[in-house]
């Protein structure tokens, strides 16, 4: 049956071993250079990226955690916290039970909107982070702390935080990058170990040294221009999805069966 789905499955196994093994990893400079090219060239809004992102990463973990309803979404300061936002409100959508603790605000006009659609949702804000609570109350943590403008080292007011993730025994989905990590670098000897990563736009090279169960890309709106540019090699979406493994085992056995 495979046979008939495409020219030939060698074929497919050799584009998908490329598209898996050249996709490239940015570093943090390529990172914010994107980013301030697909708002300026490409005039796109940091609200349409936001969401897009965000939906991205409920999607996938819908896919991979279908029965773990109830989420933490853990949202920093910036644009990272605020892909957790969104993933949380698509997630409330999609019948999961999300909270979100998002311990460091802004007045950014933006983040306020955002909180005023979960908040509209019923969706609930815990005031306090730790292992306990974590473990006591929730199926799954989504981390959207920090993204690809962490400067390590943790700053005083996210220590607890990051330690109630390192030491919780509940499955963590980084957004983008793990939180703490070194965004080139990757994990330092304290740093949280997630079971799901969701790069965003295009893996950062800490996600070379992720070794979770699940890789995804979230993202689907890279210009294919900009893609050329940076020599992205991104790997092609399935079908309508906007997320894709990066785990070039998972995409054949899904391809096979
Ligand atoms: N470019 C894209 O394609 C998209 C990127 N998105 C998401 O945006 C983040 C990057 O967002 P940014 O606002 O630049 O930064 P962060 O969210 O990573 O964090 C900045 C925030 O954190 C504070 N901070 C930095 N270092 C520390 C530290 N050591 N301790 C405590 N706090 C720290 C800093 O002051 C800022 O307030 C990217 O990763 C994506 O998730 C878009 O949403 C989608 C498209
Ligand atoms: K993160």
């Amino acid at each position: 049956m495979f046979f008939n789905r495409n020219k030939s499955f060698l074929s497919f196994v050799h584009r998908l071993i490329l598209s898996r093994t050249m996709v490239r990893y940015l570093n943090q400079d390529e990172a914010i250079n994107i980013d301030v090219q697909l708002f300026s060239k490409y005039r796109f809004s940091v609200d349409q990226l936001m969401e897009l992102a965000g939906l991205s990463c409920a999607n996938a973990i819908v896919e991979c955690y279908p029965n773990q309803k109830k989420v933490l979404v853990c949202c920093g300061p910036g644009n990272n916290g605020g892909d957790g936002l969104v993933c949380a409100r698509h997630l409330r959508h999609y019948g999961y039970e999300p909270s979100i603790f998002y311990p460091k605000r802004t007045d950014n006009q933006l983040y306020q909107n955002l909180t005023h659609q979960c908040q509209s949702l019923d969706i609930p804000f815990i005031e306090s982070l730790d292992e306990d609570i974590i473990n006591k109350s929730y199926d799954l943590v989504v981390d959207a702390f920090f993204g690809f403008s962490f400067k390590p080292p943790v700053r005083d007011t996210f220590v607890p935080f990051m330690k109630a993730l390192r030491k919780t025994k509940k499955p963590i989905c980084s957004i983008d990058i793990p939180s703490g990590w070194n965004v080139e670098t990757g994990k330092p000897t304290d740093g949280i170990e997630p079971e799901m990563l969701i790069s965003l736009t295009a893996p950062k090279r800490c996600a070379q040294s992720f070794n979770g169960k699940f890789h995804y890309l979230g993202g689907r709106f890279v210009p294919f221009q900009l893609a050329e540019e940076f020599k992205l090699h991104l790997p092609d979406f399935p079908g309508t999805s906007n997320f894709v493994s990066l785990k070039f085992a998972k995409s054949l056995v899904l391809y096979i069966f």
